[in-house]
């Protein structure tokens, strides 16, 4: 699914209006009686609620709700933001609709004509919606703040007031909603953490917008959503054996922290690889061959920087590799990963302390192998390619590092986003903060670098890695809830998450 911005969207209503076609104020009839509806199916029905409307489109939307709820008697107050303009079209239709009702009509032209909410009232963001064009100021900003100072939920209107949809609103004044009623398809804003306190929980409303305007609008940012992961699925063949599904190797773990390959090496397997070389340090030896009795276990010569040394010999006999997890702050992994990209050139996975390796070593960074798979979090991503002002600036340096370097980045997170190399971003739909627990980051390298091994192509691993990912996590939370949700419960899960495809 394509993520618009702006002007896209606005483009998608033009297309609609003019294919469907629609009268523009019938459009927001369509999209304000969904959010009714919403309103209804979400035990809102017999509450009492204030509207704030700014006098655009997204006004407008609130005005038709309002409208719908006084007809159903419902007790509706309707706060008007006066700028002494009439206000868009289908504002002044819908208001000139809204007098043949019940509802209180207010016209707010100062701080002094602000009234209190109504404790208990649901309060409807209707202000500002994607048509903001500067930071709420003045009386808008001040409603925005009697809004979010009150104790009464707030629902937003497409887009909580005072929010950007396409660049960073950090610093501005912006409705914190508890939820926000959104139409047809994710924006960017949705996907940024730093938006998380302003969009609460997101709820996109199809509005009937024309698909047929999917085929002619490109997007530099889609949704990796169950169609997208289910096209990228392969079959497996009736007359194959494990040499059709790859060798792969992860090269993982340390004392202390042999847990981490155990769960790479885990989850490697279960995500389909034919065969598995684990390389750890002696001293992991007996964990590893204990615990994950398909894979093969090859360590580092005794007595090699006191057993801890990862054997590298013949490293360019494996279809991909893995490399990071619980590989420890060891000055080793340094030459470990010099010695690895120079024998096997074909794109691999780098996690956790290998990315923490070459942000220590930034010469490394051009030894990669093209087309290798870098999984930083967003403290490993800021170590090894600097500090961003907000989410949306790391994204668009996570593209153009992608770009430079031939690279496929994945900045892990709620919204994973997968940068590619040809400058196009994948944000995972999948997953929940249950996922936030030592060792699911070892599940997923495990997962992609078993993906790549199996012939998917760098992006196509990534993503179906992402996915299966959340995907796994999400079956693992409903079967025994987000707090206790811990990393090996991906891997148990991973099976049904390929079945949900
Ligand atoms: N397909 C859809 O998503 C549909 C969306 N609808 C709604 O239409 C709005 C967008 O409406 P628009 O008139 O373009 O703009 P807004 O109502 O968001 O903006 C109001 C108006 O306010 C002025 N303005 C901009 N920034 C500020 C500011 N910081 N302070 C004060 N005033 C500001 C500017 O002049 C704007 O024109 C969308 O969000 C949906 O709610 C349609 O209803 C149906 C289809
Ligand atoms: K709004």
């Amino acid at each position: 699914m394509q993520i618009f911005a702006t002007e896209q969207i606005r483009a998608w209503d033009e297309y609609t209006i003019r294919h469907e076609p629609i009268a523009s104020v019938d459009l927001m009839e369509r999209a304000a009686t969904a959010c009714y509806d919403w309103l209804l199916q979400n035990n809102y029905k017999g509450k009492a609620f204030t509207i704030f409307c700014g006098k655009g489109n997204n006004g407008g939307d609130g005005l038709v709700i309002a409208r719908l709820l006084a007809q159903t008697n419902h007790a509706v107050t309707v706060n008007i933001l006066e700028f002494g303009h009439k206000g868009t079209v289908d504002f002044q239709i819908n208001l000139a609709r809204l007098h043949n009702t019940t509802a209180t009509i207010r016209f707010v032209s100062s701080e002094e004509t602000v009234h209190p909410i109504p404790t208990g009232d649901v309060v409807i963001d209707a202000l500002l919606g994607s048509g903001i064009n500067r930071p709420a100021d003045g009386l808008t900003a001040h409603l925005i703040q009697h809004i979010n100072n009150s104790n009464n939920e707030v629902i937003a209107i497409d887009i909580p007031s005072g929010l950007f949809v396409d660049h960073s609103s950090r610093g501005n004044i912006v409705i914190k909603a508890r939820y926000t009623l959104s139409f047809q398809c994710f924006k960017p804003a949705f996907l940024m953490p730093e938006n998380a306190a302003g969009i609460g929980d997101v709820h996109l409303l199809n509005i009937g917008l024309l698909p047929g305007f999917l085929a002619i609008q490109d997007s530099p940012f889609q949704l990796v959503d169950q169609q997208m992961a289910q096209q990228l699925l392969q079959p497996r063949k009736p007359f194959s054996h494990k040499g059709d599904y790859g060798h792969a190797a992860i090269i993982a773990g340390s004392y202390g922290m042999m847990g981490a390959a155990v769960l790479c090496a885990r989850a490697c397997l279960r995500s389909g690889v034919g065969k598995l070389t684990c390389h750890v340090p002696a001293v992991g030896y007996n964990i590893m061959q204990t615990s994950v009795p398909e894979g093969m276990c090859k360590t580092g010569s005794p007595g090699e920087n006191d057993n801890t040394g990862h054997a590298t010999q013949e490293m360019d006999k494996y279809d991909t590799i893995g490399i990071g997890p619980g590989l420890g702050p060891n000055p080793a992994n340094v030459s470990l990963l010099y010695s690895v990209f120079e024998q096997n050139r074909r794109p691999m996975v780098i996690d956790a302390d290998g990315l923490n390796a070459i942000a220590r070593e930034k010469a490394l960074l051009n030894k990669i192998p093209l087309g290798s798979i870098l999984t930083p979090h967003p403290k490993e991503f800021e170590r090894l390619f600097g500090k961003t002002a907000n989410d949306y600036d790391r994204i668009q340096l996570a593209l153009q590092t992608a770009t430079d370097n031939n690279l496929y980045i994945v900045l892990k997170g709620r919204y994973s986003f997968i940068a590619s190399p040809d400058g196009k971003g994948y944000f995972n739909s999948t997953g929940n903060p249950g996922m936030a627990s030592g060792g699911t980051g070892d599940v997923l390298t495990g997962m992609i670098t078993g993906l790549l091994a199996q012939q998917y192509s760098p992006l196509h691993a990534a993503i179906l890695g992402v996915f299966l990912h959340g995907r796994a996590g999400d079956l693992a939370a409903a079967y025994a809830s987000q707090p206790s949700l811990i990393a090996s419960d991906l891997v148990d899960f991973l099976g049904q998450a390929y079945q949900s495809l």
